[in-house]
């Protein structure tokens, strides 16, 4: 099965849409957890158990893992979900862009190490910096077009030929690097009115949209502009509002409820 195929059923077969993202901070671990060595492993495994009927997607954060030696465990976490969730895809946010000898480095990292089924890149560096991924058709590569944060409109609302640089982007991935029809794009839930222009220019291509949660990203903007014409195409990324929900014993129960509530709130808008 591919990335796009195992995304459109667990959308159908689970009636969600919201994608979780794993960024393990153990400063904001339960106090149980603290000191222990396989802390972050426990912790996304209470997290994968206690969601993943709520998840169409879950979304390790590379560097969350990386800045503490934990690539091991980030391994053992992709393994688990891959064992216990086959039915969820595994969405490696790496955010890569390199020259192509390199990014065929990073793209055996994130698919043959870490075994996901799809990968975030920069296009920054052109078509031959993402070749690599898309030469992997199964696969899915998930293009930067319209980032959340504020700092992205330095870049991406430049004027271009008449029109802001992310929908040339969007363009390019839509009609020049989509051939296996792999490719989605990333779009910030921050951004509900380009989220729309996106829309209208890609068709039924899957949107990963982080920013609501923590960034502050209103649900029901998002799900009005992002959803496709038959009311999917969409992974709703919520990282640290449900992780930490609650720092005691306690932490997987409280970030389940967070999961459902932000799930029904984005079926809400489903029409
Ligand atoms: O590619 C991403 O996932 C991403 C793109 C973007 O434009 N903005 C953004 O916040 N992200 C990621 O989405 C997650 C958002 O986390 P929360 O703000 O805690 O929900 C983080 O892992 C970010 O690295």
């Amino acid at each position: 099965m591919t990335f796009i195929e195992k995304l459109s059923a667990v959308w159908q077969s689970q009636k969600t849409q919201l994608c979780i993202g794993l960024d393990p901070d153990l400063a904001k671990f339960p106090a149980h957890l603290q000191g222990k060595p396989d802390a972050i492993l426990t912790f996304c495994k209470e997290i994968i158990d206690a969601t993943a009927d709520t998840a169409c997607a879950f979304k390790p954060q590379i560097a969350y893992f990386a800045a503490l030696r934990a690539e091991d465990q980030l391994e053992a976490i992709c393994s688990y979900l891959r064992e216990r969730y086959p039915h969820i895809p595994i969405v490696l946010d790496a955010k890569r862009g390199d020259i192509g000898a390199t990014a065929e480095q990073y793209a055996r990292e994130a698919f043959e190490r870490y075994g996901a089924d799809a990968v975030t890149v920069n296009p920054y560096m052109g078509f031959d910096s993402v070749q690599p991924y898309l030469e992997r058709p199964d696969r899915g590569v998930i293009v930067l077009c319209r980032t959340s944060n504020a700092g992205g409109s330095d870049l991406q609302f430049l004027n271009v030929d008449g029109k802001p640089l992310y929908q040339h982007v969007a363009h390019l991935v839509a009609d020049k690097w989509n051939t296996n029809g792999q490719c989605a794009l990333v779009v910030g839930a921050t951004f509900p009115n380009e989220l729309a222009q996106v829309r209208a220019l890609v068709g039924d291509m899957p949107l990963l949209i982080p920013g609501i949660g923590a960034q502050g990203g209103d649900i029901k903007a998002t799900v009005e502009a992002g959803r496709t014409a038959n009311g999917t195409g969409m992974m709703i990324n919520s990282s640290r509002a449900i992780l930490y929900a609650k720092a005691d014993e306690t932490f997987a129960q409280a970030a389940r409820q967070v999961a459902l509530e932000t799930r029904d709130a984005i079926n809400r808008y489903i029409v």
